[in-house]
């Protein structure tokens, strides 16, 4: 069953997940539309068992989900079979080939045995794996590896895949390599796209969604360009008497700070633009300058991580 364009590819209601003492999710609520989804978040977040318990893995303490329509706790098999997963941990077998691993992986998902040893080798080779299929995947660097995890990830065509910290131990280029690589999965072949990381470079690279997380809470969602707007401040150069445009700005509700001899006003939304407007015009300022500064994610998801950790920055920034 093909999912439809807008309906969302992942709801949950109040999913939670303990292991003994240690919440892992927190009563998560969630409408996920299709696309690239960046699943976001520091060490221990909560981003492995959320993907887990999206695949029908292991059970959810309390709540309920379903993917691409099917039920977390009903339709296991289903999911499976429509989605892909490239674990986080080092989970490929040392003693077979990349061929032999991904053309298995191809079969168990329904391929005859020809067929599947074709497929196999497309889509490694689309993931850069080539004439290198031959080796015993325990020859492989750590990229290569990734490039295999991959392939096995998507060797059945699913509609939606979920990738665990996919850039994890690569060097600089494998990284952009990798990230590229997932790049087209999403855009050319047209899969929904989960990637996990902890890397706001990775998801602000490659995702149009967000999901942060943080301690087991959705701490924020949308798209990232929604985020990244609205978010930052509108930088404001006057002619005329500052403090006094300030004081009345402040007055009047906005928030101001000052930054390198302009006011920076909070963008909290657009109507912000006719206060300031008619501040002016009120207090006979001439506006000389006016710009919107856009904030990075990683603006958002440091104010965000640090607010849901009470102060610590448990954000790691990509090499
Ligand atoms: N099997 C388990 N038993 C006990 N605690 C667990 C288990 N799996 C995960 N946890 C704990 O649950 C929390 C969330 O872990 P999870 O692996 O989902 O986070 P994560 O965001 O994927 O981080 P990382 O990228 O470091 O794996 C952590 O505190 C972790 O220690």
């Amino acid at each position: 069953m093909e999912p439809h364009r807008d309906e969302p590819v992942i709801i949950s209601r109040g999913l939670h997940k303990a292991y003994g003492s240690v919440v892992a999710l927190d009563h998560l609520d969630l409408e996920v539309p299709p696309g690239a989804i960046g699943l976001l978040g520091p060490n221990g977040a909560g981003k492995s068992t959320l993907i887990k318990l999206l695949l029908g893995l292991i059970r959810p303490t309390q709540g309920e989900a379903s993917v691409l329509g099917f039920d977390i706790a009903r339709d296991g098999i289903q999911i499976r079979q429509r989605t892909g997963y490239m674990p986080e941990s080092d989970c490929l077998p040392g003693d077979v080939t990349a061929a032999d691993f991904v053309g298995h992986m191809a079969q168990m998902s329904g391929l005859p045995a020809r067929a599947a040893r074709l497929r196999a080798a497309e889509v490694l080779y689309h993931c850069g794996v080539d004439e290198e299929r031959y080796r015993l995947i325990r020859e492989f660097s750590t990229g290569m590896k990734q490039r295999v995890k991959l392939a096995q990830a998507i060797v059945h065509d699913p509609d939606l895949v979920f990738l665990d910290e996919p850039t994890n131990g690569m060097d600089p280029q494998g990284r952009d390599e990798m990230l590229q690589l997932i790049n087209r999965i999403h855009r050319e072949v047209g899969i929904t796209v989960v990637l996990s990381s902890h890397l706001l470079d990775d998801v602000e690279r490659v995702c149009d969604y967000v999901l942060l997380i943080a301690q087991g809470r959705l701490v924020q969602h949308g798209p990232v360009r929604e985020l990244i707007a609205g978010a930052g401040d509108i930088l404001v150069e006057v002619d005329g008497d500052a403090a006094r445009f300030r004081e009345a700005l402040i007055a009047r509700g906005a928030t101001v700070t000052a930054s390198d001899g302009m006011l920076a006003v909070k963008h909290t939304d657009d109507l912000v633009f006719d206060l300031i407007r008619d501040t002016a015009a009120d207090l006979d300022v001439a506006l000389r300058g006016l710009r919107v500064q856009s904030r990075s994610l990683e603006d958002v998801y440091v104010q965000q991580v640090l607010a849901a950790n009470g102060g610590s920055d448990g954000v790691e920034r990509a090499g």
